[in-house]
């Protein structure tokens, strides 16, 4: 917040010196005498500026969210003025036309959403501006991994418990501070989840941060044979003690001759999380078939990072185990009948990607409104937009469809009759993602591949937005299944 002190624009034009270097940026005045040498733009650019009014050049280059960060440089405003830009405060929804899903958008209405979800998804805003940004950005430059500081303040809210969606884990659980009972948490509560975290747009910070648990855990919870180690392994991880995450079916497991233990050998290339990693649950050919197992890390256990476009703080790596020792006890599910525990949790997990991909893709339609201020006056451009626009909004209403859906079929009604339409809706928000990506950085020019300021989430989107067209089953895949799961029920007679 600048000061109360106001300038006149004379005054501040006097300002031009290294002694004292003031700039006026939307009717506040910076002054900048002492950043001038930090500034990572340079200094010659804010000595150009000096004593003048660097709105326009300021807002061609960065996100207003410099300002905030840098907000102990404004002295003052210019008298009889006001400032224009809106600068919203850790929760507040964004003014800015399809930014936000209609159900958050007055003076639409939406039959699915109710207080809690309205309570649930502010607090979530607010919890995630305030302690996830800034530091899932800083690390996607440095590539370092959550704090375990971050990782606790996530448990304590629940973060960790809502991640699994609901379920009984999640009862007698205060969620955000209480904005939520985890009893009343649904699917929809699960959406807002999902959405509200792709939201920070620093994708493999957010994967890095505890992703794996969603599809990991799920197995354990559902599949592990003994409810004491169970509620072991879960306390572990939802306090953030322990992280866990799914490997490969590129390995073998074979029962030692006195029965207690498996001895697991094989590797796996992709594994996201895998460096940071203290659990694994692992596909393991059996003698029979295909077993899961959840494997410590431990003797023989080795994890590579590697290298990838993606990010740096995903934690992605390549794991070998040699010789691992694992006790019966960690299988889940049933030997060699480990199809079923994988395939359990599949339309969830594509689910959940769903539902960030589409947010992650309106985010970048507001980036774009915002930011195309002048280039909207062309129709090309407002063709695009409308064309963004109208994927990002169909796909969501979709979502919300099937979502309404799952709040009302048990689970096996759910895999029966809800498989297919979310391996269509999924193959039809990843191609919209690329469209969305696509489009953006072809209107935005070369800021649109710049990883600072104001193009830095249409840059970040374009190089990760394609993982998620390949996770849970490429976009091939799923679209064959979906029409296949729909030829199943089709009439028998000659129609
Ligand atoms: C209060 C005044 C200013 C602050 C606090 C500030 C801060 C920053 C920061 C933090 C960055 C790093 C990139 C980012 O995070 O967006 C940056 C980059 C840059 N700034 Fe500034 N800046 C100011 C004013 C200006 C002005 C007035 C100009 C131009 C006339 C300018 C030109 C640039 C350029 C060319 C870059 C490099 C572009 C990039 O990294 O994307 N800055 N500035």
């Amino acid at each position: 917040m600048a000061s109360a002190k106001t300038f006149t624009r004379e005054e501040v034009r006097s300002h031009t010196t290294d002694e004292s270097l003031y700039c006026i940026i939307d009717s506040t005045v910076y002054d900048l005498t002492e950043f001038v040498d930090a500034h990572p733009g340079g200094e010659s650019v804010l000595r150009q500026v000096a004593g003048r009014d660097a709105t326009t050049a300021f807002y061609n280059l960065h996100r207003h969210e410099v300002l905030s960060k840098y907000r102990d440089l404004a002295i003052g405003t210019i008298e009889n003025e006001k400032p224009q830009v809106i600068t919203p405060k850790p929760g507040d929804l964004s003014p800015v036309p399809y930014a936000e899903p209609l159900w958050l958008s007055p003076p639409f209405r939406s039959p699915y959403f109710k207080d809690s979800h309205r309570r649930q998804q502010r607090a979530l805003r607010e919890f995630a501006q305030k302690y996830l940004y800034e530091e899932a950005w800083k690390n996607e430059a440095s590539g370092e991994y959550t704090s375990q500081e971050t990782i606790e303040r996530m448990s304590k809210a629940g973060l960790m418990h809502m991640r699994m969606g609901p379920g009984k884990h999640l009862h007698g659980v205060e969620l955000l501070g209480g904005a939520v009972k985890g009893e009343e948490y649904d699917y929809f509560h699960d959406l807002v989840s999902a959405q509200e975290m792709a939201r920070i747009m620093a994708r493999g910070a957010q994967d890095g941060n505890m992703g794996g648990m969603t599809i990991g855990l799920t197995a354990v919870l559902n599949f592990g044979n003994d409810p004491v180690w169970k509620q072991k392994i879960a306390d572990e991880v939802f306090s953030g003690k322990k992280k866990l995450y799914v490997a490969g079916l590129r390995t073998t497991a074979t029962k030692t001759p006195d029965g207690k233990h498996y001895i697991v050998n094989g590797t796996k290339k992709w594994i996201t999380n895998g460096t940071f990693c203290d659990y694994f649950v692992t596909g393991v050919k059996t003698d029979k078939g295909l077993s899961v197992l959840l494997i410590e890390r431990g003797e023989g256990v080795e994890t590579k990072p590697i290298k990838t476009s993606y990010s740096p703080t995903a934690g992605t790596a390549y794991i070998t185990f040699d010789n691992v020792k694992v006790p019966v006890e960690n299988l889940l599910g049933r030997e060699n009948k480990g199809i079923e525990v994988i395939l359990s949790n599949f339309n969830h997990e594509r689910w959940v990607m769903i539902c960030a991909s589409i947010s992650a893709s309106r985010k970048i339609v507001e980036s774009r409104l915002v930011f195309g201020k002048r280039l909207i006056d062309q129709p090309v451009i407002r063709l695009k937009l409308a064309k963004m626009i109208s994927l990002v909004e169909a796909n969501q209403a979709w979502l919300e469809t099937i979502t309404y859906q799952m709040c009302h079929m048990p689970y096996k009604q759910q895999a029966r009759h809800l498989a297919g339409p979310i391996a269509l809706l999924k193959q039809s928000a990843t191609g919209a993602a690329h469209e969305v990506a696509d489009e953006s950085v072809q209107i935005w020019g070369g800021r649109g591949i710049t990883q600072t300021g104001m193009g830095k989430y249409i840059e970040m989107f374009n190089r990760t937005y394609k993982f998620d067209a390949i996770l849970g089953g490429a976009e091939e895949v799923l679209a064959d299944l979906g029409v296949r799961q729909a030829m199943r029920d089709f009439p028998k007679a000659m129609l």
